[in-house]
């Protein structure tokens, strides 16, 4: 299917695209050494660059840390989710707000380093290229700027080419010339992408720092670290083109997060509704990336190819009409040569030398070698050699369809993201679901009220115990020493009005227990946030106040010396 101009089309894969596993040429590009611009601030050894990126380096340390987090998972279980004792130290708070600052400022610097990278980089549809221009862009990370001018790796040919062929490459003949501006990937995808595929490895702390809460790391967790360190990887190696877009979107979706997290270590509390707004915008990068990512498979556009075309033709063609002799212009003009050429040779003298090559293509040799220039005099041998030469060998634009994607590896880095991205949306939409709309919601006034007596019940028992605590202290006191004195009598109705006093008030913050433990809104939430933590607590002391409450009754029922005996 291509659109209305034909320029841009969309068709079932090369099944090429999925081999696997992938071929390893061509190897990833550092980005140029000394550039210091904000493409590539500063040089990364070469032989570091290619270390990091060896696929036994994400592997290992993938499966290294979910085989931790498991280990650590089934440990904190075990230990009732207690957190560790180093999470209650000023070092692990200040670790934890540094932590997240750091990690809030380094997203928020590659985001604007690459968003700096995609508008130098990609031109407008609407602009001269047209839509095509835009794909180009966004498909062909090497190279110079323009339609057509990329560099990429031909893995036929098992070598680095460009359409365009004066678009020359490195020095030493094999690679894209590093210094080519203009293109994503020399514009800071190299530089900024390497050191986002990094950080990957940097974020698993964000697990330790669950785990040390006595947490357990959920699914969405252990699977989002461990595989957003092996598709940036993928990307990163194979240098698959819509690894940008996880680059710059994911910088940005982490900015907001670790400022959140930044927040919320701090004891700053953040509206539920931002948190849900943070969730919503994580979910549409999810779902925006496969879409993006997945397209690449489909579409081919038309770019302008230089055609060697055989100048015989060309100029028998000139000689008999003029719209072709104008189109040998146009070659000429176009082609290396004849620009330098065309430099060299004045309008009149251009004119007679056109008319010299019309000749020489007509077959009239000699008429050809008589042609003189303005001066009138013969064109100089000069320009009748390099004529001559433009006759053996001229290109010629023409528009040829190309595949966004040249290589195994750029096909294996996006369908390991779609596969990878699947999932991970699925894991989040649950997230969204539980946290946001199984979840209790805001408190009413009457549930505000609920909570408000609960824990004025909490308090009230616990004065109540201790008030009662002090008055059987007293009680057996005072009943020992009258025993003591032989007295015999013991002051019974004092005692028997304070013991009554003290019943009926724990009775009362009995029935305020129940009332809280039948409204359940205070225990489901109890995980999370401040306030509902404290709920959850406030029911667990009542639980224990009853509780004591009710031995409490049973002792008072077997030591009130007042109590009638049962009959
Ligand atoms: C709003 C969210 C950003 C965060 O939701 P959470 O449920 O984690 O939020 P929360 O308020 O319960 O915070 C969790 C607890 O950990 C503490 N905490 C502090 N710093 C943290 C850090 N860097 N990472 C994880 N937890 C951290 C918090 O203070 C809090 O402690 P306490 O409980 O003691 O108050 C959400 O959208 C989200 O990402 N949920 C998934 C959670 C997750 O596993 N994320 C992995 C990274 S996902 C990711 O990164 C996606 C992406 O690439 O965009």
């Amino acid at each position: 299917m291509a659109d209305a101009s034909g320029q841009v089309a969309f068709s079932f894969p090369p099944s090429w695209l999925f081999q696997f596993p992938p071929d390893p040429s061509p190897p990833s590009l550092p980005p140029a050494a000394n550039q210091h611009s904000i493409s590539a601030p500063f040089g990364i050894n070469p032989t570091l660059y290619h270390a990091v990126l060896q696929p036994a380096v994400p592997i290992t340390f993938a499966i290294g840390y979910v085989t931790c987090v498991k280990i650590a998972n089934s440990f904190n279980r075990k230990r009732g989710n207690k957190p560790w004792s180093i999470s209650k130290t000023n070092a692990f708070y200040y670790f934890v707000v540094l932590h997240n600052i750091g990690l809030a400022l380094y997203s928020a610097v590659t985001c604007a380093a690459m968003a700096r990278a995609l508008y130098v980089s990609v031109p407008s549809p609407f602009g001269s290229a047209g839509l095509p221009g835009t794909l180009d862009s966004l498909c062909k990370l090497h190279g110079p700027r323009g339609l057509g001018d990329a560099v990429y790796y031909d893995t036929a040919a098992g070598s680095w080419i460009s359409k365009n062929r004066l678009v020359h490459l490195a020095a030493n003949n094999l690679t894209p010339d590093p210094t080519d501006v203009g293109r994503i990937w020399n514009e800071g995808l190299a530089f900024w992408g390497w050191f986002f595929y990094l950080s990957k490895f940097y974020e698993v702390f964000d697990t330790i720092i669950i785990l040390a809460k006595g947490k357990r790391s959920s699914t969405l967790q252990t699977y989002h670290h461990a595989g957003a360190m092996m598709c940036m990887w993928a990307g990163m190696r194979y240098r698959g083109p819509p690894i940008w877009m996880f680059a710059l979107v994911n910088a940005g979706i982490h900015t907001i997060m670790y400022t959140y997290y930044t927040l919320s270590a701090v004891g700053i509390r953040v509206p539920k509704a931002v948190k849900q707004l943070i969730t919503t915008a994580q979910i549409m990068q999810f779902l925006v990336g496969i879409t993006f990512a997945g397209a690449h498979f489909f579409v081919s556009y038309a770019v302008p190819v230089s055609v060697p075309y055989s100048v015989a033709s060309a100029a028998a063609g000139a000689a008999s009409s003029a719209s072709s002799a104008a189109s040998v212009v146009r070659g000429l003009v176009n082609s290396q040569s004849a620009s330098s050429l065309a430099a060299s040779a004045t309008g009149g003298e251009t004119v007679a030398w056109l008319k010299k090559f019309a000749l020489r293509a007509a077959n009239f040799e000699g008429p050809a070698q008589n042609v003189q220039n303005h001066a009138e005099s013969k064109l100089g041998t000069e320009i009748v050699g390099a004529a001559h030469k433009l006759e053996q060998v001229r290109y010629r634009d023409e528009h040829q369809m190309i595949h966004c994607l040249e290589t195994s590896g750029e096909g294996f880095a996006i369908w390991l993201n779609v596969v990878y991205l699947a999932p991970l949306t699925f894991l989040f939409a649950r997230f969204f679901v539980k946290s946001y709309i199984l979840a209790p919601p805001p408190k009413t006034a009457r549930q505000r009220r609920v909570s408000d007596s609960a824990m004025s019940a909490a308090r009230k028992t616990s004065d109540a115990i201790e008030k009662f605590g002090r008055s059987i202290e007293d009680t057996i006191g005072s009943f020992g020493e009258q025993t003591r004195d032989n007295v015999g009598v013991l002051d019974s109705r004092d005692a028997k009005r304070k013991v009554r006093v003290l019943i009926q008030e724990t009775a009362t913050t009995h029935d305020a227990g129940e009332a809280i433990e039948d409204d359940d809104v205070s225990s489901k939430a109890g995980r999370k946030g401040g306030a509902t933590t404290y709920a959850g607590a406030v029911k667990e002391d009542l639980k224990s106040a009853k509780r004591a409450n009710g031995s409490t009754s049973r002792d008072i029922d077997q030591t009130d010396p007042l109590q009638k005996p049962n009959k």
